[in-house]
């Protein structure tokens, strides 16, 4: 669903952010992006989703090159940024409607699909209500509904734990289980690696740009007999780049 290869991105400035890393995200996979601040994550995040330029590597996106067929590839995809910047002036269910038709949702399944992730994330008796009015958590709800109102192929979330209340963090995790049974892919990254440990079934980590491990939570784990995904984390930071 996802194939990054050798995709590496240079900033004006000439600061190397991301340096030559290759993962592949299947059908039905839950991938945490690892990393320490700085490390990367956005970066190749900003470049799986086409919204910042390169000019080395490739990224597919179900085969097809987000660099010559953007708008193919941003049809199959929906991406949750770590501060989702809505249409303040709308109204939560006016957002969702327009995203809704952007995508060529059917009435009948836009209705059925809002109402169950919004009645879950507790936002219906909000929808109604400017965008403008709502707290940070709700903005991002609503961007986690709006992303999931079309089922993308692929989901990809940049921290997207961060600033929900428990409950919709259990919610976010059932929905991410979901979508995926459904034969979708995920590709988020995190910082909270006992969130990651228990829902990924694939890792990366990246460190300093460059990337340390690729593959299944299992083997990264067996790398390291008896410990956790933070053992493994703190073991590759100590690592000379
Ligand atoms: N627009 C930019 N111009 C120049 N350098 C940038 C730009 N955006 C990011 N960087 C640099 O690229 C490197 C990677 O940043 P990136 O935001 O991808 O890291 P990250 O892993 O997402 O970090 P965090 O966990 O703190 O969000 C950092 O050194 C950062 O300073």
């Amino acid at each position: 669903m996802l194939t990054i290869n050798n995709f590496s991105k240079t900033y004006k400035g000439g600061k190397k952010a991301v340096d030559t890393i290759s993962l592949k995200v299947e059908a039905g996979d839950i991938f945490g992006f690892i990393g320490h601040n700085g490390a990367g994550k956005s970066t190749t995040i900003k470049a799986v989703v086409g919204v910042l330029d390169y000019e080395e590597g490739e990224i597919l996106i179900d085969g097809h090159s987000m660099r010559t067929e953007p708008l193919i590839c941003k049809q199959q995809l929906a991406y949750i940024p770590d501060n989702p910047d809505l249409y303040e002036h709308l109204t939560g269910i006016q957002y969702l409607t327009f995203i809704a038709d952007v995508f060529g949702v059917a009435a009948n399944i836009r209705q059925e699909r809002i109402k169950q992730y919004a009645d879950a994330f507790e936002l219906t008796a909000s929808l109604g209500d400017l965008i403008s009015s709502y707290s940070h958590g709700m903005k991002q709800k609503l961007a986690i509904i709006s992303a999931v109102v079309h089922e993308p192929k692929l989901l990809v979330l940049d921290e997207p734990f961060v600033g929900l209340d428990p409950k919709a963090a259990v919610v976010l995790k059932q929905l991410m289980h979901e979508l995926c049974g459904k034969g979708s892919a995920i590709f988020f990254s995190t910082h909270v690696l006992d969130v990651a440990e228990k829902l990924c079934n694939k890792v990366a980590m990246i460190n300093h740009g460059k990337l340390a491990f690729a593959g299944t939570m299992e083997t990264m784990l067996a790398e390291k007999a008896g410990g956790s995904l933070e053992d493994v984390f703190m073991d590759i930071l100590s690592q000379e780049v």
